[in-house]
């Protein structure tokens, strides 16, 4: 136990796992305390995170432009209706109006017109979703006819069944063709979960397709953020974070836990500063988890920890773009059957026109590629460029003649876990030993693939287990279930 009698509960690491972390512990504070109006002595908790960066927010973050001085997304961050936790870490800190929320797609396919992609807003899930796939241009009666059997042939089947099964694998001993696994599945998973198919596990693919499009109205919602994610993760939360007494600590990068001392756990940073606490959550990523250790501390204070070696990492790509002229209308574009699976251009805030030369530097694209090592590594950085670019030219006619200005290409080997069928098992194992450690990060067992919502609720489980473990009268704030599944969905989908 640390000195004073307030508990000291240090978190490290300050992406949105550790950010939610400390949200959800300071809140609890604040609730305990309104329920016991009459007590003359309210609860106290000493909250410290600890980032070993310049500022939080962690892979949702941004770089500054030298040349315009902005600050450019590494790579486009969105999310979907279905993240009901990630909303309401942004609702908690008024920053929901900063995210613009669309309920349609436009789908681009090389040599047909543009298909949108338009849940009726009228039919109950999931049979909303039916028309939409009808709209799909570019897709044959008979591939049609495999997505919607494919879809009712997964809604009933059990998510457990598919535990270890690939996507691949399992769409095709259903009776998908490959041009439809191309055309339509690999669309939808290859973005939702940065995996190729034929490795993703399916189960995790159930759970997108039915929690993020089937289950209920608005889940396939997309949310894009209208901000640099730097200002939102890196500036405006924590602010709000601090003024709810949380202390803040960036660049201080924690070197060591040491788990023996007898005055409980000590946090000893690289600069040599050591902190006493009663409480840790470590919330740093899979792969660094076991280097916060002595290699003979690693196994006492997390059995299995090594299994963290064996999450294999998925990278994503954000080809940046200042071109000089805008090319689309749209806020962004669906790519398929192409090298390039998401473009989107920016400002989105709708105060400024497309039309309109935002900056000097020109108007701002980002395509995104998920399980890109695929096409950087055979491509190479200009091939990949060039490939990019022909794309771009080939399906935004208004765009056909732009020239490029300048570009960045950003890719994250570390994106995202990989979410095969091994994964889940692994995931589940890595769980502390010691009575006040806990672990938080969107690889932790959530339920979610690596997601910004995954993440918020790594945070959330591990402030309640800290709550648990400190006080009966600290409340706990509960882990959103979700979006309630719609009439129709509860009856047809098996659970
Ligand atoms: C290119 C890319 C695209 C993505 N696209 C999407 C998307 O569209 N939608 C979506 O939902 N998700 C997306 N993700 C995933 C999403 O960004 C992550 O799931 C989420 O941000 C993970 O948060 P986290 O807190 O678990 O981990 P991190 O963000 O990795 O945070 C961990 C923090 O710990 C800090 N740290 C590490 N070691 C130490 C130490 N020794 N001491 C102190 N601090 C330390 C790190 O600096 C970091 O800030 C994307 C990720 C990438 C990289």
């Amino acid at each position: 136990m640390s000195a004073s009698s307030t508990p000291h509960v240090v978190i490290i690491g300050g992406g949105l796992a550790g950010l939610s972390a400390a949200q959800s512990l300071s809140d609890a504070v604040a609730a305990s305390n309104q329920q016991a109006v009459a007590s003359a002595d309210p609860y106290r908790l000493k909250i410290t995170l600890l980032e070993s960066k310049r500022s939080t927010g962690g892979r949702a973050g941004s770089f500054s432009d030298s040349i315009s001085g902005e600050s450019v997304d590494y790579c486009q961050h969105v999310a979907m209706g279905c993240c009901t936790n990630f909303i309401s870490l942004l609702k908690r800190f008024d920053m929901l109006d900063d995210w613009k929320r669309y309920r349609d797609l436009v789908f681009h396919y090389p040599g047909h017109s543009p298909s949108p992609f338009s849940p009726s807003r009228w039919l109950p899930a999931p049979l909303h979703l039916a028309a939409c796939v009808g709209k799909l241009g570019y897709l044959n009666r008979n591939q049609k006819r495999e997505v919607r059997s494919g879809m009712w042939r997964l809604m009933r089947t059990r998510s457990a069944s598919l535990a270890q099964r690939t996507a691949k694998d399992w769409l095709q001993s259903i009776g998908q063709s490959q041009s439809t696994i191309q055309a339509f599945w690999d669309v939808i998973l290859v973005s939702a979960l940065g995996e190729e198919t034929d490795v993703v596990s399916m189960q995790a693919a159930r759970k997108v397709l039915i929690d993020g499009f089937a289950a209920a109205q608005g889940a396939s919602d997309v949310l894009v953020p209208c901000l640099p994610l730097s200002e939102m993760f890196g500036e405006r939360l924590p602010q709000k974070l601090e003024s709810l007494g949380v202390e803040l600590r960036c660049q201080a990068a924690v070197k060591r836990i040491e788990i023996a001392s007898p005055t409980g756990p000590v946090v000893e940073l690289v600069s040599g500063e050591e902190l006493l606490a009663d409480q840790v959550i470590v919330a740093v990523p899979w792969y660094r988890l076991s280097s916060l250790f002595d290699p003979d501390d690693a196994e006492v204070a997390i059995p299995n920890v090594h299994g963290c070696t064996r999450l294999d990492a998925s990278p994503i790509s954000g080809i940046h773009l200042w071109l000089d002229r805008p090319i689309m209308t749209n806020d962004h574009a669906v790519m398929v059957g192409t090298t390039s699976q998401w473009v989107f251009r920016q400002p989105l805030a709708s105060t400024v026109s497309p039309s309109e030369p935002s900056e000097v530097s020109g108007h701002y694209h980002q395509v995104v590629i998920s399980a890109s090592s695929g096409q950087s590594q055979s491509l190479g950085k200009q091939a990949l460029l060039d490939t990019v670019l022909d794309e771009l030219r080939n399906e935004f006619p208004m765009g056909r003649d732009f020239k490029l200005l300048r570009h960045r290409i950003v890719t994250d080997p570390n994106s995202v876990f990989s979410v095969s069928p091994a994964t889940e098992s692994i995931r589940g194992n890595i769980r502390p030993a010691l009575p006040w450690l806990h672990l938080a990060g969107d690889w932790t067992p959530t339920g979610w693939p690596s997601t910004m919502e995954s993440a918020v609720i790594s945070g959330r489980m591990a402030a309640n287990s800290v709550a648990r473990r400190l006080s009966d009268s600290l409340v706990e704030i509960p882990v959103d279930p979700g979006l309630p599944w719609g009439w129709l969905a509860k009856r047809v989908i098996r659970r």
